[in-house]
């Protein structure tokens, strides 16, 4: 992917600004920033949620500000998402949201016949075996803990199997070896589909440990890029302003 003198305003607030950044297949990259930095921006950008103001953008060979219908879902669908928010339906069951991850691909009267009779359980059931809630399938999801409904998200890409993952702290609401395991996850499936992998992080060793390369955002504007392993957990809590 690739983002060109890239801007973004909401009314009179300039999220990004001058943003040029070319992420290559296979890379492993922690998006990091103070709060308000503009990095859930960027990963609405990268997945056609959020429009720019300027500039271009190039995912996965595509513009997804250019392509409407069919071709904005199948890009989407080559897309996957962890949101901030996790985007769950509180009242659904876990295998309905999980199964969510394969709307781009299933056909409108596929997606209302598995709300009746769910499809694609095997998946689903190996997809949760996965983040350790293949014993909560039918539960429904607002019966969840946080964690766990951030697992259940995790579970939902597993099944759409993206090439392109963003995550928007995707591992907030979990402990530290559930929080390990959830970015090898996502490493892992982008690897699979031969992807990159764009996490925002707010745990720098996290970042260090998980990804080859770390973007920071200061104001909207990219002021730090470089490899992992040219930076410390001590140096990346001075990026973010951590005060020890
Ligand atoms: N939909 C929106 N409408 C108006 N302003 C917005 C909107 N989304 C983001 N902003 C503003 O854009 C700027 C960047 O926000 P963004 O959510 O990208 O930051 P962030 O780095 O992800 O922050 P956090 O770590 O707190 O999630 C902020 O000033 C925010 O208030």
């Amino acid at each position: 992917m690739r983002l060109t003198d890239l801007e973004v305003r909401f009314g009179a607030t300039t999220a990004l600004a001058g943003v040029d950044l070319t992420v290559a297949a296979g890379e492993r990259v922690a998006v990091v920033g103070a709060s308000g930095a503009g990095k859930s921006t960027l990963l609405g950008v990268l997945n056609g949620s959020v429009p720019p103001t300027a500039g271009s953008v190039r995912v996965l060979g595509a513009d997804p500000a250019g392509l409407r219908g069919p071709a904005l879902r199948r890009l989407r669908a080559r897309t996957g998402t962890v949101h901030q928010h996790l985007e769950l339906v509180g009242p659904l069951r876990v295998v309905h949201n999980v199964n969510a991850g394969r709307l781009g691909t299933w056909s409108a009267a596929r997606a209302l016949r598995s709300l009746v009779q769910p499809q694609g359980l095997d998946d689903v059931r190996t997809a949760l075996d996965r983040v350790g809630l293949a014993d909560r399938m039918f539960e429904r999801t607002d019966r969840l803990s946080g964690g766990q409904r951030q697992r259940v998200a995790l579970a939902r890409l597993l099944v759409q199997r993206p090439e392109l993952v963003l995550a928007d702290e995707p591992a907030s609401a979990l402990d530290p070896a559930l929080a390990d395991q959830a970015l090898e996850l996502l490493a892992g499936l982008a690897a699979d589909r031969g992807g990159a992998l764009l996490a925002c992080l707010h745990d720098p060793a996290l970042a260090l440990r998980h990804c080859d390369r770390v973007v920071g955002l200061t104001d909207g504007r990219v002021t730090l890029d470089a490899p992992a392993s040219a930076l410390t957990v001590a140096g990346l809590e001075r990026f973010y302003g951590v005060v020890r």
